[in-house]
């Protein structure tokens, strides 16, 4: 049976941060994730997540300026600094919330940047990353994001995350994958993360188009999940979509899931 986690960035965006977490709890999901927990002191999550019984599945890495249309700068020369003070933060985070793994958004293509030169910043940021989050216990993740949200993200592709985890090559470094972007950016859905299983530490779920609730779009979340069922998937899954309406009830896709 899929366990899975609320995407507070995305779901319950008509109330605070802070009292989505009880509006999840109440819904049924077992853990939370988000791009960034940052703007709250660690212990007051910490306390949310126990007073409503959730565990912490994931969240980001600092990730630059995301409101004002920043997306990751761990790809950026100019932003090394940054992006491994950003590493230490996380850390705090992932400590107090008992968080296992955290995600690294790669960042955006600046006009006329040589790829050549980004590629080789992180991978150089990644294998800093994945030491300290290793020596932390958590893993650390890459997210492929698809081109038609977000243009110009320098990592859009499964095999361009593969190539990422060979040149960085730790057993510490997984990817997210992300059925709604590899859906757009790719389609063989299940073949691909089969092939990939043992590198996939943490899926999403949302359909296309759209990116509204599975069962909205063209992707046959029965069948993908019953796969994850029968491929072993144990990890969470994220359902990081745009509620068409209310997130509460818009939840009857769901139903089937719940014991
Ligand atoms: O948007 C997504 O798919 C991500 O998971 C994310 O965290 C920010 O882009
Ligand atoms: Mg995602």
């Amino acid at each position: 049976m899929p366990k899975f986690s609320a995407n507070l960035s995305l779901l319950y965006q008509d109330i605070a941060f802070l009292d989505r977490f009880a509006a999840a709890a109440k819904d049924g999901f077992g853990a939370l994730e988000y791009l960034g927990p940052y703007t709250e002191p660690k212990e007051k999550v910490a306390d949310a997540l126990k007073a409503n019984g959730l565990k912490q599945a994931l969240f980001n890495v600092p990730s630059g300026d995301w409101a004002g249309g920043q997306r990751g700068i761990a790809c950026l020369p100019d932003r090394i600094a940054e992006f491994r003070a950003g590493i230490s933060l996380a850390l705090d985070y992932a400590k107090a919330l008992a968080c296992p793994q955290v995600n690294v958004i790669s960042g955006l293509v600046p006009k006329g940047s040589d790829l050549e030169t980004l590629e080789k910043v992180l991978v150089e940021n990644l294998k800093y990353a994945v030491q300290r989050t290793a020596d932390a216990g958590v893993k650390l993740l890459i997210e492929p994001i698809n081109l038609r949200d977000i243009p110009g993200f320098f990592l859009s592709t499964t095999n361009h995350a593969e190539r990422i985890l060979e040149k960085v090559a730790s057993d510490n470094l997984y990817i997210q994958y992300d059925f709604y972007h590899m859906q757009i950016m790719q389609g063989d859905l299940i073949p691909t993360f089969i092939r990939l299983k043992d590198r996939i530490a943490h899926v999403q779920i949302a359909d296309n188009p759209g990116r509204n609730e599975p069962g909205t779009g063209e992707i046959n979340y029965g069948f993908v999940l019953s796969e994850l069922d029968r491929l072993g998937y144990d990890g969470w899954v994220g359902c990081e979509y745009k509620p068409k309406a209310d997130t509460s009830e818009g939840l009857g896709w769901m139903k089937p899931y719940r014991k």
